[in-house]
């Protein structure tokens, strides 16, 4: 578990000392081009397209609320990194020490309720909307033989890349053990790094779970029509027994959990006995987890290789203020980054295993505090041609 720190010393005034630990938001660069300092009189009013950029990344006399920002070359738009009050707030996590769930056969999880402390957990919600961009992506798959286009049912965007690979402070791709550039051809998509506002929880994440992590995950469900079908992420490229940290923000959605079909993995070991214990999810009630915003859900052990999970779609209006996951997960080989980015970003447009194409056009979403929805992005130079 992760150092935390008392409410009381949160609230004495910060030390000096305290101001320049990495805890309190110093610069990480995790790999990420350009961190510039920006400039601006209210960190919450400014946007970064319109703030000043001091390119030397000092600090402009006078200025307050300076503002960083992870930028790459594969980035969209640049994103702010985490404000201070975030930031500083996220020390306390994990808030809630966690359940243990382990009373259904091959089930494994820690379950905090909340991790995120309360204070913060909209600002983060409201943060994360506002300032990631994502993706609505479309692809083929064969059912039944036929050519069927799936139009995923939420909003999704995903940073991170495999084991064999790493960023370099400067955003350039690595070779893990011979540090040199990446060929050209090891990844059709374009890796992105995870940006700072992201790796802070990846770091604490890491801290409480005793794994670590190479890739993030992000879902938006916009409304209750927004869904995730059962499934479960025991890709290979995961390696076995993988680790998953879930995290929930904003509206509250049922999670649903209900064990694989006997015939779905043959000659699993142990399966008659756990099939034949099952209490009340073998009597067709899935397992239900209300998440809450600040929720994370750790899915461990053999829960990936014998459990689905969903977000099944909701009426009512809860769901409509909008929910963000953020899954943590670690791939091992390149087929993980070129997976994630294909169903998550889809610009790839390159044609995967089973032939499909993905991708479509690749349009990039943000969202649109005034009209309260996520619309289409448009990079600078495009819109003003309009
Ligand atoms: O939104 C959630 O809580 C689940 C997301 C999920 O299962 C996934 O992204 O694989
Ligand atoms: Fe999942």
């Amino acid at each position: 578990m992760s150092k935390r720190r008392t409410l009381d010393s949160f609230f004495q005034p910060l030390r000096k000392k305290q101001q320049l630990s990495p805890e309190n938001g110093t610069a990480q660069r995790n790999g990420i081009l350009n961190n510039h300092r920006v400039s601006g009189l209210s960190q919450d009013s400014i946007r970064p397209e319109e703030a000043k950029i001091l390119e030397d990344g000092s600090e402009g006399v006078g200025l307050q609320d300076a503002r960083e920002l992870s930028s790459h070359t594969t980035y969209p738009f640049p994103i702010p990194y985490l404000p201070s009050n975030i930031q500083s707030m996220l020390g306390f996590a994990p808030a809630a020490e966690p359940s243990v769930i382990k009373d259904q056969p091959d089930l494994d999880l820690l379950y905090f309720q909340p991790y995120i402390p309360k204070e913060i957990a909209r600002d983060l919600f409201e943060f994360l909307r506002q300032e990631l961009f994502f993706y609505r992506v479309k692809y083929m798959i064969k059912r039944g033989g036929v050519e069927t286009l799936i139009n995923t049912p939420r909003f999704t965007t995903v940073f991170g890349v495999d084991e064999t690979s790493r960023f370099t402070a400067d955003g350039s791709l690595v070779d893990s053990s011979t540090g040199r550039p990446v060929p050209k051809d090891r990844y059709r998509c374009k890796p992105r790094p995870i940006p700072q506002c992201l790796n802070e929880l990846r770091k604490l994440t890491e801290g409480s779970t005793n794994t670590t992590y190479n890739f993030c995950l992000v879902n938006y469900y916009a409304s209750g029509s927004d869904s995730i079908s059962y499934h479960s992420d025991d890709e290979r490229f995961l390696g076995s027994n993988p680790s998953i940290a879930s995290f929930s923000l904003g509206a509250k959605r049922d999670f649903l959990m209900k064990h694989k079909p006997p015939t779905e993995r043959p000659g699993a070991p142990g399966m008659s006995t756990a099939t034949s214990t099952l209490s009340s999810e073998t009597a067709g009630q899935p397992l239900k987890f209300p998440l809450a915003s600040g929720d994370m859900i750790l899915m461990r052990g053999p829960t990936q290789a014998t459990w689905l999970h969903s977000i099944p779609k909701r009426k009512g209006r809860e769901s409509d203020r909008g929910r963000i996951n953020i899954t943590f997960r670690k791939a091992m080989v390149r087929g993980g980054t070129e997976n994630y980015y294909t169903y998550n970003v889809g610009m790839s447009a390159n044609a995967d295993e089973n032939g499909g194409r993905t991708g479509e056009k690749g349009e990039v979403y943000r969202w649109d505090g005034r009209r309260e929805e996520m619309v289409q992005w448009l990079p600078p130079e495009i819109k003003s041609e309009n």
